[in-house]
């Protein structure tokens, strides 16, 4: 077996064979009841023979019928099928194969009470690690006592492991790497496994588990059901299949799904480097999207900056990155999703060579290296570094654009387009999830004006036009369209110097103590604090993840507000008139003539409202 070939990101495997005869019934099914409305025959949970206990806490957790994916998976799973599943972001694919394990191990139960470890999930991020089990916990409520499921993402020695897995949990959820150290090393035994799920299939090789894949499935018994779940089919989920699945089922649903209940709106705006700046700041300032906002930029270096730059203008965000310890990391995303914060800035560093696993004594090299406060940066805006920076291992299983369920995310910006249509369709599938609506917008920096703007240029950007491309034509094969979104110059130009004013204050010592800082506070946070915290919650406030981080950047409070002179003369509610924000101005011509009467910046497409940025209203603090 070679797993090590080269992929293609955007590799389509050859097409499997699709008979489909779990989908055959379900069709059937559907075909004896001619005249009625598809959804009158979809089943519901209970229907799909799922152990009452688990439907109960379906329905506790308000899920009223099963997605699509759920409807087709979890038959053909209960009969005891692989299945190869493809199926969009956010389409329900994490309770499609959990409910199915849970039941199944529920009805062995019933009647074999031995205890042993029945089921493997493997995902490729310890955030997704941390997720899922949660997904689990809360579908066992109703059946805690006769399920064990434990996560193994902590960074602990061999011997905590050990003790984790000596009450020989029902399920495992891990990452690759961890699975094979406990395997090896922690007695984990797979002896008697049931079943193997491969969330994100197609990330895991990329992320470098080839050689732990290799070596699991060595440690696997015969006859394990295997379930592969996946947004994307790449060419890696043809080699899992190859090695992990017998004859599987393919369920491939993107189409299926289709674009008719679309509820993702996506654009892109041209714009130069230093207008990527610009716009942040007024569409975070002038709060032009309603909701929470997830930001993608290139590296970590750029997250604080970013963030350091927000608070100039007094604009609150917290940071997601690889250096992060974990815990850190699933709390921001926890808080999140309870609706603490509105702004995430995360840094997607797939496409920069990953270190090893980040221990504690990397995160300490790091403290101390920026204690000697190098003097290399200098202050001066882009100028390059002198000595070599110590470079800081970072956390090989991180990842935030892959399967994470941000709840109610409005919008995903890619500050930094991603190098790759695929990462671009995983980030947007942070939002519009489970049938909700969301946005995407995309900063693009066309060929002719990349590199021209020293301080802010990266490289990540130089083919950001070509990429666009290619995501214009993957999201057109699933029937989306993403479109320019332009936006008024003029109106713009009065908040400029301003901006400029606030990049200059965020140098690269600021940027490195804003660095050191965080992690530092998020080790505290992490570890040594966390039982006093636990005693003493309401302490917990002086530690917001989205606390101000810049002690070195000059502050400049005049930057806070935003006076009437800067907006448009006939102030605000000339653009409320407008129906939103005048610096944004899309081309109402073309898409008036295509989908109906435009109504100002504004336009409906089927009766639902698709405007992104939706109303104008400043913040004065
Ligand atoms: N039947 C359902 N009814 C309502 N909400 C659901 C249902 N199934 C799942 N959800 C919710 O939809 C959201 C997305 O589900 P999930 O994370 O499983 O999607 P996914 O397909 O795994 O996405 P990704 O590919 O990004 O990992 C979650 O918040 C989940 O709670």
């Amino acid at each position: 077996m070679t797993m090590k070939r080269k992929l293609d990101q955007n590799d389509e495997p050859s097409s499997p064979a699709r008979a489909d005869e779990g989908d055959r019934a379900l069709e059937q099914k559907e075909a004896s009841q001619p005249g009625q409305s598809h959804s009158k025959t979809e089943p519901s949970f209970a229907e799909l023979g799922l152990d009452p206990r688990l439907v109960q806490a379906v329905a506790k957790q308000a899920f009223e019928k099963p997605t699509l994916v759920q409807r087709k998976a979890i038959p053909l799973a209960l009969q005891g099928q692989d299945v190869l599943c493809k199926a969009k972001t956010g389409s329900g694919k994490t309770a499609a194969y959990v409910l199915p394990l849970l039941s199944g191990i529920l009805k062995r139960k019933s009647t074999d009470p031995s205890t042993f470890t029945a089921g493997l999930i493997l995902v490729p991020t310890r955030e997704l690690a941390d997720q899922v089990f949660k997904a689990i916990e809360q579908f066992s409520a109703f059946c805690a006592k006769d399920i064990q499921a434990t996560k193994l993402t902590e960074n602990v020695s061999d011997a905590v492991l050990r003790s984790l897995l000596s009450i020989v949990p029902d399920i495992i959820v891990s990452t690759p790497a961890r699975a094979w150290q406990c395997i090896n090393s922690a007695g984990l035994s797979l002896d008697k496994l049931q079943y193997l799920v491969l969330d994100e299939a197609d990330l895991v090789l990329s992320y470098g588990y080839d050689e732990d894949m290799e070596n699991i499935s060595k440690a696997l018994p015969k006859g394990v059901q295997t379930i592969m779940m996946s947004a994307t089919l790449s060419a890696e989920l043809d080699t899992l299949k190859g090695i992990f699945c017998r004859n599987p089922k393919l369920l491939d649903l993107n189409e299926e799904i289709g674009a008719e209940d679309e509820k993702l709106s996506q654009f892109y705006v041209k714009c130069a480097e230093d207008d990527k700046w610009l716009l942040g700041y007024l569409i975070f300032k002038l709060q032009l999207i309603k909701g929470k906002s997830l930001i993608f930029v290139a590296d970590i270096d750029r997250s604080y900056r970013l963030k350091l730059f927000f608070e100039q203008f007094g604009i609150r965000s917290c940071i997601l990155n690889s250096e992060l310890p974990i815990n850190s990391r699933i709390k921001v995303i926890e808080e999140f999703n309870k609706g603490i914060y509105d702004i995430i800035i995360a840094s997607d560093e797939k496409n920069e060579a990953f270190g090893d696993d980040a221990g504690a004594e990397d995160q300490e090299a790091m403290l101390n290296d920026s204690k000697r406060k190098s003097d290399d940066a200098g202050n001066k805006e882009g100028a390059q570094p002198k000595k070599k920076r110590k470079t800081v291992k970072r956390d090989q299983e991180y990842g935030v654009s892959r399967g994470i369920d941000f709840r109610n995310l409005a919008a995903v910006i890619n500050f930094d387009l991603p190098t790759s249509a695929t990462s671009y369709q995983h980030r947007i599938g942070r939002t519009a999830r489970a049938g909700r609506t969301g946005m995407a917008l995309s900063f693009v920096i066309p060929k002719e004006l990349h590199g021209k703007h020293k301080p802010t240029w990266i490289k990540s950007t130089e083919n950001d036009e070509k990429v666009l491309g290619k995501i214009i034509r993957q999201q057109g094969k699933l029937g989306r369209t993403v479109e320019p979104y332009n936006f008024s110059k003029k109106e713009m130009e009065a908040f400029r110097y301003r901006m400029n004013d606030a990049l200059r204050a965020v140098t690269r010592v600021a940027i490195r103590e804003a660095r050191t800082k965080e992690l530092k506070q998020e080790l505290l946070r992490s570890e040594t604090l966390k039982r006093y915290f636990e005693e003493n919650p309401a302490e917990l406030s002086h530690l917001r993840h989205d606390g101000e981080l810049g002690r070195t950047t000059r502050q400049q409070a005049h930057l806070k507000h935003v006076p009437d002179y800067l907006l448009p003369k006939d102030g605000k509610k000339a653009l409320t008139r407008n129906v939103g924000f005048v610096p944004f101005k899309k081309e109402d011509k073309k898409r008036g003539h295509k989908r109906g009467k435009p109504s100002g910046r504004s336009f409906k497409v089927g009766g639902r409202k698709r405007d992104p940025l939706k109303t104008f209203k400043v913040r004065r603090k």
